[in-house]
């Protein structure tokens, strides 16, 4: 890394995965997230951005496998580490949030028990401590009258409740790295942005990176300083955001920005939640603060749109 900038929080070389050793999904892909740092993944759906996320967890499942390359986490080589030491930096400096928070909390728990378990867990805490702490970690994340909401159970909150929540479980231990795997995508398009905003501003408050998986191009443009623009299992494209919308190089990135949904194509309701992506693009450049958009899932490319 040049000396005006720190070293990273987290450095992927040349990570390739596969079923075994015959089929491969990822092809060697490199990226490093500064600390601080939002980087976000885009691409289509298949090109890898999950499992490039899960990967880095660990928390691949079979078939699929790390067959090649490094991830190292503040100079850590986390593919060398034991199971037991990777597993005690998973959710207390590595954190992830998933897409669809239903199956990642447990039904039978509540939600304030499932907070508490992360400080019992990574802090060492006693459970009267700990649910105290529960009950900040719902306020932090705005979730009204926590005390009370602290015995709900998962099914009981809605859906953008409960995906604050997982955000309060993810931060809990004000983690180093946060991967956020379409944060938004279950979500109501009137919800989306709160979460979102409530996200980067705890990150931003405790200097937390964030590799952001998203499909959609309105998000990455709110979220992001920097972007890697995925196909098929390769990072064709990484630039500053900025940049990637002002001057997209790879012909892949150029079809993503085309085919991106565009107002007339919406219905009334969703028209006046959406601002366009040029918007957001002449707001950055004007140094002001940038308007709120979002989009929903993201369109498939024409197969001629691909390089
Ligand atoms: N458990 C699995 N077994 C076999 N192949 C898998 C498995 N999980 C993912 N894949 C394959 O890996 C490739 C990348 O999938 P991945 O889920 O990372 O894509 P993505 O870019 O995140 O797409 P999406 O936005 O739809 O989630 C796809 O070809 C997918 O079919």
């Amino acid at each position: 890394m040049s000396q005006f900038l720190p070293d990273p929080v987290l450095s992927v070389r040349n990570l390739r995965l596969g079923i075994g050793k015959r089929y491969e999904i990822l092809h060697g892909i490199s990226f490093d997230i500064l600390p601080g740092e939002t980087y976000g993944l885009v691409g289509e759906s298949g090109s890898g951005k999950s499992v490039t996320g899960l990967a880095i967890m660990g928390l691949l499942k079979r078939p699929l496998s790390v067959t090649g390359g490094t991830i190292h986490f503040q100079d850590r080589d986390l593919l060398k580490m034991h199971p037991r030491e990777r597993r005690q930096l998973r959710g207390d400096r590595i954190a992830m949030v998933f897409q669809e928070p239903m199956t990642a909390l447990n039904p039978l728990v509540t939600i304030g028990r499932q907070i508490a378990e992360m400080f019992v867990i990574h802090r060492g805490m006693g459970w009267p401590e700990a649910r105290r702490k529960a009950v900040e970690a719902l306020e932090s994340v705005r979730v009204p009258a926590p005390e009370e909401r602290a015995h709900a159970y998962p099914h009981q909150l809605s859906g953008g409740m409960r995906q604050r929540v997982m955000i309060a479980i993810a931060l809990a231990c004000r983690p180093d790295l946060l991967i956020a795997d379409e944060p938004t995508t279950a979500l109501d398009v009137t919800v989306q942005a709160g979460v979102l905003e409530l996200m980067a501003e705890l990150c931003r408050a405790e200097g937390t990176a964030v590799l952001l998986v998203s499909h959609d191009l309105g998000v990455i443009a709110n979220m992001c300083q920097r972007v890697g623009v995925m196909d098929q299992g390769r990072l064709v494209e990484e630039q500053d955001t900025r940049n990637i919308f002002t001057n997209p190089l790879h012909p892949y990135t150029r079809g993503l920005l085309a085919a991106r949904p565009r107002l007339g194509s919406r219905t009334p309701g969703q028209r006046s939640r959406l601002i366009e992506l040029d918007e957001v693009v002449n707001a950055k450049d004007r140094g002001r603060d940038m308007p709120t958009l979002i989009t929903p899932r993201g369109p498939q490319l024409a197969p001629e749109t691909r390089a």
